[in-house]
């Protein structure tokens, strides 16, 4: 489903990707696991077409849309959990949805699934995006991007600044993501949650891929070797 390939990025002169490969398969997660400034963000952003600066091959169900602008990264079919969340304070919770909302013939996201997924979006969707706690937050933020209907869904440090029950509320809400059959691609700084959730794990450092493995091989060891302070 998704297969990046050979993936350099840049900012102005950074070089800051290098000759990075990492793959999704249909249906599955893979979590991104790096310290801070280790380049996950630039992974998503790259994929998303964010990136001035790209070079190699990224494939979504086959197609290469390295060379394509992120609203047509977005119509083939891919969605971004942004780091922060994102959402317009000013406008209403049932507004920020509607920013995103893709009407289309077949069977898809609606505004009514995403307030029986989020029943607390529903409760609130006269409130302003602003007034929301950062839970509530991030459920606005995940609902927005479903309503462009992805097929592969990126998220960018769900659980952020989030108390340790809205972690599993989110959490809760990515599982049953998984459960309908969605594919994703989420960094995590939270290694317990990630390795919960995910599949397979890819740990970045200094913009390259230093170990891959389904999760359950991510360990004590793992950890030392490639997300220790002093690696
Ligand atoms: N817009 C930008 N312009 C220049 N350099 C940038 C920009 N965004 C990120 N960088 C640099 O790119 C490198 C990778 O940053 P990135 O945000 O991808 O890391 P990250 O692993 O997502 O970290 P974090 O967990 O802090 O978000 C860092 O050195 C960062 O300073």
């Amino acid at each position: 489903m998704l297969r990046v390939q050979g993936l350099n990025a840049y900012y102005g002169e950074s070089h800051i990707l290098h000759d990075l490969s990492l793959e999704v398969e249909k249906g599955k997660v893979a979590a991104l696991l790096g310290r801070n400034g280790m380049g996950k963000t630039t992974i998503i952003h790259s994929i998303m077409g964010l990136v001035p600066k790209r070079e190699g091959t990224i494939t979504v169900d086959g197609k290469n849309v390295i060379n394509r602008q992120s609203h047509h990264i977005s119509k083939a079919g891919v969605g971004l959990v942004p780091q922060g969340r994102r959402i317009f304070p000013n406008l209403t919770v049932k507004e920020n949805l509607l920013t995103t909302y893709v009407k289309i013939d077949k069977e898809g996201w609606t505004l009514e699934k995403i307030y029986q997924l989020f029943p607390r979006l529903k409760e609130r969707q006269h409130f302003m995006g602003g007034s929301l706690s950062g839970g509530e937050q991030q459920m606005l933020s995940i609902g927005r991007a479903l309503l462009t209907n992805p097929s592969l869904l990126l998220l960018d440090e769900p659980s952020e600044g989030l108390s340790p029950l809205m972690v599993e509320e989110v959490s809760k809400i990515i599982h049953q993501l998984k459960k309908e059959g969605l594919t994703m691609l989420l960094v995590e700084q939270n290694l317990a949650m990630a390795k919960e959730i995910a599949d397979y794990v890819y740990i970045v450092n200094k913009g390259q891929v230093t170990f891959e493995g389904p999760s359950d091989s991510f360990n004590e060891d793992v950890q030392q070797e490639h997300l220790a302070l002093s690696s």
